[in-house]
């Protein structure tokens, strides 16, 4: 086992955002010329950044995208549209660069990494990978827990790493993505029981379940949680029974970020259930994010209303793969490139609002 110590780093707190920098960069944008509040959600996202980074010009033109893969033992259970080999050939793809996200990456300048945590099918071969062997994918969660304590540890720590790289490389956003066949499954039933819902209620296509798909879906989950429930005392203890290396890869990358005080762009379903896993972990880690979008998965609503969180975007989309988040990521450049470059009042002798 694991020794308890593993966890410790868990308990630091995060960093804290910079109040009197979010106070100036609120005034700094009264100051522009435009109509206090004209440029909406692209106004908060430069003060949050502002206060996020301690500094009146924000900016995010470095970004690191780090996708983190695995498979799930409840795969078995016919709860996908797609067969379990797609986790190992999408690494490949990505690693080919032919993915969505290698494509939204190029368009970024972004860095893009691609960490195997432990699949069915070996990568070992792919050389521009970070593996760590966790095991051939969880245990299936029908019959006994995801992870034992060393797999947890491990793959938190796996995120906390690729944070810390990131930071190391100056990097001024982290998009935490997901790859893994099955982990709509495991996301819903980790989410069911942090926010104790009914699977009815979250479930959803995933990558394009059936109406008859969905309803097994649920059928599966809502047997797993009848085992696991009583058994679970905290969320770490339901990340580690129903969770994925990939979504606890994901939870610590979101808990050492705020810790670092790294701003992360959150994506999808999967990413925003292992975000809310980090809050309820490390409470105030939320401070550090940045919804991107909302998925098309049903549960994403459910599980952003824990979060009070309000995404930037809703384009249906429901890849993964930190797709929808960097997206996103030219509304914070242009929201930043508004903070920092536009005129004042004052400067372009404009007249302000009549009293
Ligand atoms: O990000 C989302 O909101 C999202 C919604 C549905 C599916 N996915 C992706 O689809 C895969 C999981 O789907 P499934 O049906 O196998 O559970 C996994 O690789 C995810 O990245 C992602
Ligand atoms: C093809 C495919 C690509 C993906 N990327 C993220 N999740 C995915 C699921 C599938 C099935």
């Amino acid at each position: 086992m694991a020794s308890h110590t593993s966890f410790d780093w868990l308990k630091i707190s995060p960093a804290m955002p910079n109040e009197q920098i979010r106070h100036a960069a609120l005034q700094h944008q009264a100051q522009l010329t435009k109509p206090p509040g004209a440029l909406g959600r692209l106004e908060e996202i430069a003060v949050q950044l502002a206060a996020l980074q301690h500094t009146l010009h924000p900016s995010v033109d470095h970004v690191q995208i780090s996708i983190f893969a695995a498979d799930h033992g409840v795969a078995t259970e016919n709860i996908s549209a797609f067969p379990q080999a797609v986790t190992t050939e999408m690494i490949r793809n990505f690693t080919a660069g032919g993915a969505a996200i290698n494509v939204l990456a190029r368009t970024l300048s972004a860095q893009l990494e691609v960490i195997n945590l432990g699949t069915v099918h070996s990568t070992d071969t792919l050389t521009n990978v970070r593996h760590y062997h966790l095991g051939a994918g969880t245990a299936n969660f029908m019959h006994t827990a995801a992870m034992n304590e060393n797999q947890l540890a491990a793959a938190l720590n796996a995120g906390s790493t690729s944070v810390e790289q990131a930071r190391a490389n100056n990097q001024q956003l982290l998009i935490a993505g997901e790859m893994g066949i099955g982990n709509t499954t495991s996301a819903t039933a980790l989410a069911c029981l942090l926010l104790n819902l009914p699977p009815a209620q979250v479930a959803g296509a995933g990558s394009g379940l059936d109406s008859k798909g969905i309803a097994h879906k649920i059928n599966v989950i809502e047997r797993a949680l009848t085992l696991h429930r009583s058994h679970t005392h905290s969320s770490l203890e339901a990340l580690r029974r129903v969770g994925g290396f990939e979504i606890a890869a994901l939870t610590g990358a979101y808990i050492r970020g705020a810790q670092l005080g790294l701003p992360l762009l959150i994506d999808g379903f999967i990413s925003t259930v292992a975000a809310l896993t980090a809050e309820q972990i490390c409470m105030d880690s939320r401070n550090w994010f940045i919804y991107a979008h909302q998925s098309a998965e049903p549960g994403h609503a459910h599980v952003l209303k824990a979060l009070d969180a309000i995404p930037l975007l809703d384009l249906s989309m429901r890849l993964g793969e930190g797709s929808g988040a960097a997206v996103a990521v030219n509304l914070l450049r242009m929201a930043c490139r508004l903070h920092n470059e536009m005129a004042t009042f004052s400067t372009a002798h404009v007249s302000t609002r009549k009293q």
